[in-house]
């Protein structure tokens, strides 16, 4: 649990670390399917795991809710001369890495957990990403509440009898 503070709204965010090992897939999954916000991490001294982000953004489809928020990180950035994967050279089947993360709409961070760079800032824009999102999704529900209220307050005029009910007029004697 950490709090961080996001235009001014303190929130407070639950991180999970998912094992990236192939063995404990089964558990990661389930971690999917209440998260509101993921991390897809590669090493950028290591072109196999970039070569993995494809795998875990098909896994996030699959098993995450739908309006979940993804931002590609390639961590590691102090292992410069490591290297092998560039923010403009690395390929995934051809798409390079600002590519993938635009086509799959997602932010692209390099951050190094040795030197603190944009751990802050990616942390900060996730936390902004679904708070937007939350927004969004509340919006919309206001919308259609707001929407049902008007229409049952429609019929229930539909339902009335027309014009002022009198009861003198109504009555025949
Ligand atoms: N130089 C450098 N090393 C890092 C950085 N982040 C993590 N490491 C090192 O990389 C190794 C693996 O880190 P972990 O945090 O265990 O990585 P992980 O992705 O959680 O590993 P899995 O348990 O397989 O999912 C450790 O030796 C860390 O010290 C970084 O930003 N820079």
């Amino acid at each position: 649990m950490k709090t961080i503070e996001v235009d001014g709204i303190k929130v407070r965010i639950q991180i999970w670390d998912t094992a990236g090992q192939e063995r404990y897939q089964t558990i990661t999954k389930q971690y999917y399917r209440r998260a509101q916000g993921i991390f897809l991490v590669y090493d950028i001294s290591s072109e196999r795991s970039y070569q993995h982000i494809m795998k875990w953004v098909s896994d996030v489809d699959e098993y995450a809710p739908e309006g979940v928020q993804k931002i590609l990180i390639g961590n590691k950035a102090d292992e410069e001369q490591k290297r092998q994967v560039g923010r403009e050279q690395g390929q995934q089947k051809g798409r390079l890495v600002l590519q993938l993360a635009r086509e799959y709409g997602m932010d692209f961070y390099e951050t190094s957990a040795c030197t603190n760079l944009n751990i802050k800032e990616s942390f900060t824009r996730l936390t902004e990403l679904v708070l937007q999102a939350h927004r969004k999704e509340l919006d919309g529900l206001r919308v259609r509440a707001s929407n049902q209220l008007a229409l049952a307050e429609l019929e229930e005029e539909e339902g009335k009898p027309e014009g002022p009910v009198n009861s003198s007029k109504t009555c025949w004697c």
